[in-house]
């Protein structure tokens, strides 16, 4: 039986929740307290394996309530919100990590709880509760997410002290994943710190696929809310092809209903992917290009400079397109590519990336070519192969690279290649969303390029990360007597332009679900689209056991990704170029 869901009936339309968050005004709280951009100081948080994340504090240090989606309803949303003691209206929150000891929670969800604790983000009322079956205690939970907070800079005392108030408000419940008298016990505890007030409930199911059902059954039938929103936040993989997909997605409906479940897929939760809709829906000079009229090619790149890392056990019966591309880069696709919609509501962008992603023309095999890293050794270093790392088959052909070219056979991208690039052990890092210009027709100064006509044509770029940017490569006349042109950069740098830290996408993401925002979660037919779209490759490239080229670890990736841009007339942007 599915979860009763009573934000579902009442949802807020976006633009109200624009209003306050996505247009950039400060929070209720903020105002409250007087908190201003120029006021903030930069922390970093490490995760526990050294990346730097970030979040941005305020020097005051006050906790500063802020108003959720729910207060809005009700109620007034700006600082005349008071919490003067329980009362049958106010709501608590409370966050399960399920899965707490693992790897995602210290890396990302810990951190990211945190920030928003921080910024002022989580409601007065909220409990972090970590769940596995390892045996801590609150304490030892505290002292494991502590590792992976770490203050920078100046104002230290102030965020130890934000810590500490965010550590005191983390409890764990050891339990097995499969055991309904284990989250009943789990619901005991929240009741107790939910008494008197409207509980909400936020599961976060940070644990192998393999287990999900079970967790869903027990959470949904023994510690779900008795009278508020109960919502389950799906790691991926959703699944490796459409028959598990579906029977996962079948699954959950038996527990829960669709505006419950929030299928992530973090690099919708990033600051540049969020920005393309602002980029091309409200700015003339690039809305009407949008279009095959003018677009030459649309390249979609990720690219990371390490290997599996220990996730070889995980990686193997997925692969770089599943876990790479049919996700996170078709989700930047469908996005880009998607009509206008009707308006910012989740449902109604939503609609509008189905429509592109089921106009997709079947993936063909020969636009598509695969490669696996291979040993490698460089300046008296030996990098492994892939098929080195111990929980991977000797004989394995699982890509850790793939290139595809896709179409979207619709009337505005008749003919338009996207391609796809995404591999792992490259000689670089980062994504980026490239977009080739056709030339200028009739183009008064092209001798002056030559025969390369493809040297004059524009391009921009949206590099997602590392060191997020816009630009727009034009032509320009180099100063001086004479006519000599040049090909120049029109950059917009976030860290030269803002001073504000970008959240990682994960504290984005936590807040929506929080706030029961879907627009950033992938809806079941959109899942669906996505794995019509691969599962045919996919099958025949395991059925066919196409073997991948093999590519040195720190190398560009196959030669073969470049025959197959050329076919298409196109050459690969390098990423930061
Ligand atoms: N790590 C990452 O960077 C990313 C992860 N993901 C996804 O997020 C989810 C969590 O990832 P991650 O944290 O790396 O996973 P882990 O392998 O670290 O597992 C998380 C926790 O689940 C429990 N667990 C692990 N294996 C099993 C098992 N076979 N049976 C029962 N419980 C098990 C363990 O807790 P205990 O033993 O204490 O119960 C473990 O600490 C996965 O779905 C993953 O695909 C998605 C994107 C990136
Ligand atoms: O989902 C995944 O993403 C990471 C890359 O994420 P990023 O935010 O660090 O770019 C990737 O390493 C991992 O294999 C994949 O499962």
């Amino acid at each position: 039986m599915a979860l009763s869901s009573p934000s579902s009936s009442a949802s807020v339309k976006h633009d109200k929740f624009l209003s306050r968050r996505q247009l950039g005004l400060p929070q209720t709280q903020r105002t409250c307290f007087g908190v201003c951009a120029q006021l903030r100081k930069r922390f970093q948080v490490k995760s526990s394996n050294g990346y730097p994340l970030s979040v941005v504090s305020s020097q005051d240090g006050l906790t500063k309530k802020s108003p959720t989606k729910e207060h809005a309803q009700n109620g007034p949303v700006d600082g005349a919100v008071h919490f003067s003691g329980p009362t049958q209206t106010e709501t608590t929150v409370s966050i399960t990590v399920v899965g707490a000891s693992g790897d995602l929670a210290k890396k990302k969800i810990f951190p990211a709880l945190f920030a928003l604790f921080y910024e002022g983000f989580l409601s007065e009322h909220f409990t972090i509760f970590g769940y596995a079956r390892s045996k801590l205690t609150d304490e030892e939970l505290r002292e494991m997410i502590s590792r992976t907070l770490t203050c920078r800079i100046d104002n230290r005392e102030n965020c130890e002290a934000k810590m500490d108030q965010f550590l005191q408000r983390c409890f764990f419940h050891s339990g097995q994943y499969g055991s309904e008298a284990d989250f009943i016990e789990l619901d005991k505890k929240l009741r107790e710190k939910e008494v008197g007030r409207q509980p909400n409930r936020l599961f976060y199911l940070s644990i192998p696929p393999n287990i999900f059902i079970d967790v869903v059954r027990c959470a949904s039938r023994s510690a779900s809310s008795p009278t508020g929103w109960t919502r389950i936040i799906v790691e991926k993989p959703f699944g490796r092809d459409s028959e598990s997909s579906g029977e996962l997605t079948r699954c959950l409906k038996q527990y829960l209903t669709e505006d419950q479940i929030f299928r992530i897929d973090h690099y919708l939760g990033k600051e540049l992917v969020e920005n393309l809709s602002v980029l091309r829906f409200s700015n003339l000079v690039f809305e009407p290009l949008w279009s095959r009229q003018y677009i030459r090619n649309v390249q979609l790149i990720f690219s990371e400079d390490f290997g599996t890392e220990g996730r070889g056990g995980y990686f193997d019966s997925y692969g770089i397109i599943r876990d790479i591309m049919q996700n996170h880069l078709l989700q930047i696709l469908a996005l880009f590519a998607m009509e206008t919609p009707v308006s910012l509501d989740a449902e109604d962008i939503r609609n509008e990336k189905v429509k592109v992603l089921r106009s997709m023309r079947p993936l063909r095999l020969d636009d598509v070519v695969v490669g696996q890293y291979k040993g490698h050794t460089k300046g008296g270093r030996t990098y492994p192969a892939y098929t080195d790392d111990p929980t991977v088959p000797k004989n394995s052909l699982t890509p850790t690279f793939a290139a595809a070219a896709l179409f979207i056979d619709n009337a505005r991208w008749d003919g338009v290649p996207f391609l796809m690039k995404a591999g792992k052990a490259l000689h670089n890092k980062g994504a980026e969303i490239r977009v080739q210009f056709r030339h200028v027709p009739g183009n008064l100064y092209k001798r002056s390029f030559g025969t390369d006509l493809e040297k004059s044509t524009n391009e921009l770029v949206i590099r997602v990360q590392p060191d997020e940017a816009i630009y727009l490569k034009i032509n320009n006349k180099i100063p001086g007597l004479g006519m000599r042109l040049d090909r120049s950069t029109l950059n917009l740098l976030y860290s030269s332009k803002y001073s504000k830290e970008i959240p990682d996408a994960y504290e984005r993401l936590l807040l929506d679900a929080i706030e029961g925002e879907r627009r950033l979660f992938i809806r079941s037919d959109e899942l669906d689209a996505a794995w019509a779209l691969f599962t045919p490759l996919l099958k025949e490239l395991e059925q066919k056991k196409i073997a991948p080229e093999l590519y040195p670890y720190g190398s560009r990736g196959p030669v073969g990704a470049h025959y197959l841009a050329a076919k298409y007339n196109v050459r690969w942007g390098d990423l930061g170029s």
